[in-house]
């Protein structure tokens, strides 16, 4: 017997969560399946207990910045304490209180792993092997996110790596990690775990810059922020090979014979999609790839498909929960029935490393807009050449830069380096989104002294 539903949704990650809040809002009688944690990635071995983790040095080293706070300064992070806040932050990952929400929102939940068995059909195989047939007369949206990807390097599985969950959920600090690809995870993993007392930290990256996907003096500013604070970068260094003795430590070999020993050996190279047993094959696409989508977030490639969507992590389009999330809403009202778009997550994604210093980015970088054959002007001007950030503490340096169409005088990219700057970022993304002159901008005044003023000196750098 199977049961029936309007919207079945499988995954419960934060994509999954509001795509089903959304068609259930709407009077959709919606299914949603996890077979974990109803919160997903996110919420336990990802952004929360990441951030957690780097909050405590963060605010240490915030205050040894400003003359008068330093001296108060004489200890170290209490690393038992942080660890603790790390566990409530992630509700000691039990997901008790999402499902309370699941339920108030009137989606019935349904325990499992999800696959697909044809059009319109999900089974899910429950932990005690039991087998439930769901059908959706509307749709099917898949939302099942991605794992950690682990490159073929000689000996690395038997070495036993940690991969994102190991790291934020962490129980004892390493004395020394070696952390492999300096991407987000790596960059903010290997400055949290430094920051909480590790010995040594080493970042193998295998590109020619940290944040290789960001401005260039966005991966330059961290890199040297991160050797001033006894952080080892290599860039540009392919490895080779990890070699774990027992219980012992990892040697990882990379370049020309050169080696690193680590305690613990973190691979962030990037993730793969949650696609491998999810039965995409019963509908004609490929297992183990990404979810291809339009912009209306239907899946490509389905013969004459009005029913399956994919939205999150697992479409590979754009690996952010705030974009995950609104892709789920688009989805939402897709199958309601609107005529709604996805306009973002393509050109305009807000994206933030929380690293210290902080790069916040949103839209396009300047080799990509000019790659698009755009006529742009590129102006920057420095974090720290304001009141609004010389009063946050001594130091502080920095860049700011916005990439301005010069056809339409409109911002299509905009990046901050410097403390401080994530909150800045949602200025950019309102003014590229809102395609706003910046002959209009230029009326938009920032508070003094805040560090928004670094809007008004790349306004004047340009000209106005
Ligand atoms: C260390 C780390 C830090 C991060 N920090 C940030 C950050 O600060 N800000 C940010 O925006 N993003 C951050 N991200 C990225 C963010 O976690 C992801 O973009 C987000 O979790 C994607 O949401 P999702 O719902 O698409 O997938 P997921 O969160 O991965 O959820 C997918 C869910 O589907 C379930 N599932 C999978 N297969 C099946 C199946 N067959 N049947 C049933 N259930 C299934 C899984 O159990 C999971 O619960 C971070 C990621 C990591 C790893
Ligand atoms: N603050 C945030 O928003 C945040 C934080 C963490 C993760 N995330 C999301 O999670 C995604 C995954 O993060 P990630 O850091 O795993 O991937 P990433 O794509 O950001 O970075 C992977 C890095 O590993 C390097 N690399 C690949 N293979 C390598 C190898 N064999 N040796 C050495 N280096 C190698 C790449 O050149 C790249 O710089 C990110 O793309 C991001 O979307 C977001």
């Amino acid at each position: 017997m199977s049961e029936q539903f309007d919207v079945i949704v499988i995954g419960a990650g934060p994509a999954g969560e509001n795509a089903a809040g959304r068609t259930a809002a709407g009077g959709l009688r919606t299914a949603m399946v996890e077979k974990q944690l109803v919160g997903g990635e996110c919420s336990y071995w990802g952004c929360v207990p990441s951030k957690a983790l780097i909050r405590p040095g963060d605010v240490l080293a915030d205050a040894r910045r400003v003359p008068g706070a330093a001296p108060a300064v004489t200890g170290t992070v209490d690393v038992a304490a942080a660890l603790g806040w790390r566990d409530y932050m992630v509700s000691s990952y039990s997901d008790a209180g999402q499902v309370d929400w699941v339920d108030s929102a009137g989606i019935t939940l349904v325990r499992g792993r999800g696959r697909l068995a044809g059009p319109r059909t999900v089974e899910v195989v429950a932990d005690d092997g039991s087998v439930r047939t769901l059908t959706a007369s509307r749709a099917v949206v898949l939302a099942t996110g991605t794992s950690a990807a682990v490159p073929p390097i000689d000996g690395l599985r038997d070495a036993r790596p940690w991969d994102n969950r190991d790291v934020t959920g962490l129980k004892e600090v390493p004395r020394r990690l070696v952390v492999i690809g300096g991407g987000t995870i790596g960059v903010e993993m290997a400055q949290a775990v430094k920051r909480l007392g590790a010995e040594s930290v080493t970042v193998l990256e295998g590109g020619p810059r940290l944040l290789a996907r960001e401005e260039p003096f966005a991966g330059d500013a961290v890199q040297e922020a991160f050797e001033a604070e006894g952080i080892t970068v290599r860039t540009g260094v392919k490895v080779t090979s990890a070699h774990r003795a027992d219980d012992g430590p990892v040697r990882v070999g990379f370049g020309d014979g050169e080696s690193v020993v680590g305690d613990e050996v973190l691979v962030a190279v990037g993730r793969r999609s949650a696609t491998s047993d999810l039965g995409l094959e019963t509908v004609g696409l490929e297992p183990g790839r990404p979810v291809a989508v339009d912009d209306r977030l239907l899946a490509t490639g389905v013969e004459g498909n009005d029913w399956l969507y994919a939205v999150g992590d697992v479409n590979g389009v754009a690996l952010l929960t705030h974009m995950g999330k609104y892709q789920a809403r688009l989805v939402g009202d897709v199958i309601l029935g609107k005529d709604a778009r996805d306009k973002a997550s393509r050109d305009v994604v807000p994206r933030v490393t929380f690293s210290d210093p902080q790069v916040a980015a949103v839209g396009l970088t300047e080799e990509q807009a000019r790659d698009r054959g755009l006529d742009v002007r590129v102006v920057t001007t420095p974090t720290g050449g304001v009141s609004g950030t010389y009063l946050l503490g001594d130091g502080l340096g920095g860049t700011c830069q916005i990439v301005v169409d010069e056809a339409r005088h409109v911002i299509v990219g905009a990046t901050f380096v410097g403390a401080h700057t994530a909150e800045l970022l949602h200025s950019a993304t309102i003014a590229i989104v809102g395609e706003v002159p910046l002959e209009t901008l230029w009326h938009a005044v920032p508070s003094f002294p805040t560090v928004s003023e670094v809007w008004l000196r790349l306004l004047e750098a340009y000209g106005l």
